[in-house]
């Protein structure tokens, strides 16, 4: 890639070339941000119009899991740096690509591929680095299954090894329910590798996502900057409701940087990462970690100086980043509620009248009963206020159907 700091021009020979994988709701984000900053952006994802496809420059529509489909694309292409931003890309063929010295991945492609699939990054945190995470085992047919619940033990959480967003995921209580999670972790993963996670239930107090980025210095090495704790809730394994910052023990706080710092020296590279940790009075717990920017992280939209989005951005091309805070913050999601193409939103205005709100839709052409469609973003003096002005302002907002 050109020196950090030179940015070109978009669409001319002198064009800083950034290729996002994935195209939803958080990739729209980095890519306005990229924009603003004259990047020349490539929006690819696995259907036409995906949110982040209508602010790019170009679009494409392949199948990211299919590694000869990919390496297609990046040798047409030719970016200077390509941006994974979902969990459904073929990243071994990233990782080779690398190795050949053919593209640059963000933040690595080793990072995309220990991440992509909850084995590689599980193994890393719980066995390399020794992290505090819950018990777990893998299963790859309903028999080792049993076997796994039973050396757990219940209540468990059965995950496939590849989705996010809750996809596929289920909290167990007993044997009974062995079977149906089996069935629907199948359904639900991103990609059917046949392949789950069983993890011991962890009671938590709270969870948060740490967001953690790494940017260059101006003497060319690699800081690690901490944003502040978001707190968040989430129903069936999916975020309905997030909030910056988190009050913290001080304990807990340090343990839950260590953890950060440990995690993403590890998977080195430059970009922010959302560290998922769940605390209990000090003990704090590894869940997982996205190497880009996080669901639960839109709330910094509202909440921080610059946004995950614009950290990210500004991390991958070596420019200083800010992460302070601005305001207290919440933010809640506004759920499609129909599954059907080409909805509208009725109620965005009085959305809009509640006190400190913002709203984003995300654009995505198809609805469904459960697909984040927007969110609603608030700011308050203090974080409870913030959420009631979320939840309320994304209550106002009322998916239809169109006929
Ligand atoms: N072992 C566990 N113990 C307790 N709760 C859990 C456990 N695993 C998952 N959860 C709950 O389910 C949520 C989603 O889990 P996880 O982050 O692993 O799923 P995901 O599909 O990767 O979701 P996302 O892509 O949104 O991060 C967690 O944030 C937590 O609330
Ligand atoms: N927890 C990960 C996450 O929130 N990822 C975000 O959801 C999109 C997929 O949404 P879709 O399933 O509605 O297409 C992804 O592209 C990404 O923006
Ligand atoms: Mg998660």
């Amino acid at each position: 890639m050109k020196t950090p700091t030179t940015l070109g021009t978009p669409l001319s020979p002198s064009a800083t070339k950034v290729m996002l994988l994935g195209s939803g709701e958080l990739g729209k984000e980095v890519i306005i941000s990229l924009q603003r900053l004259g990047v020349e952006v490539i929006a690819v994802d696995r259907y036409p119009n995906a949110p982040g496809h209508q602010v790019a420059h170009r679009s494409h529509v392949i199948n990211m899991a299919d590694g000869a489909a990919l390496e297609a694309l990046i040798a047409l292409e030719q970016p200077d740096l390509v941006v994974p931003e979902i969990e459904a890309i073929a990243t071994e063929t990233l990782v080779a690509l690398e190795a050949a010295g053919k593209v640059t991945v963000i933040p690595t492609a080793r990072a995309a591929w220990l991440t992509m699939n909850r084995e590689g990054i599980r193994r890393l945190a719980g066995e390399t680095l020794a992290l505090a995470t819950s018990p777990y085992r893998f299963a790859n047919n309903l028999d080792e299954l049993k076997a796994a619940c039973s050396a757990i033990g219940f209540p468990c959480v059965i995950k496939p090894v590849m989705s996010s967003s809750g996809k596929g995921q289920s909290k167990i209580d007993g044997a009974d329910e062995i079977e149906a999670a089996w069935a629907y972790a199948a359904a639900g993963g991103r990609v059917d590798s046949g392949r789950v996670i069983v993890e011991g239930f962890i009671d938590f107090d709270y969870e948060i996502t740490l967001l953690t980025v790494r940017a260059l210095q101006q003497d060319g090495s690699i800081a690690t900057h901490f944003c502040e704790p978001i707190g968040h809730i989430q129903v069936q394994g999916d975020y309905v409701e997030s909030w910056q910052p988190h009050p913290m023990h001080p304990e807990a706080l340090l343990r839950a940087r260590d953890i950060a710092k440990k995690v993403t020296d590890n998977l080195g590279g430059l970009g922010l990462f959302g560290v998922e940790l769940f605390v209990k009075n000090e003990m704090v717990w590894f869940s997982e970690v996205s190497p880009r920017p996080h669901d639960t992280g839109m709330v910094t939209m509202a909440s921080q100086q610059q946004s995950e989005f614009e950290l990210h951005a500004k991390a991958i091309l070596g420019l200083p980043v800010n992460v302070a805070l601005r305001s207290p913050a919440a933010s809640a999601v506004i759920y499609g509620q129909h599954d059907a193409k080409g909805i509208a939103f009725e109620g965005v205005a009085d959305a809009l009248r509640v006190q400190g709100v913002d709203i984003r839709l995300f654009g995505k052409p198809e609805s469904f009963a459960r697909r984040r469609m927007g969110v609603a973003l608030a700011t308050a003096d203090d974080v409870e206020t913030a959420r009631i002005r979320a939840k309320q302002a994304a209550a106002k907002v009322k998916p239809v159907i169109v006929e």
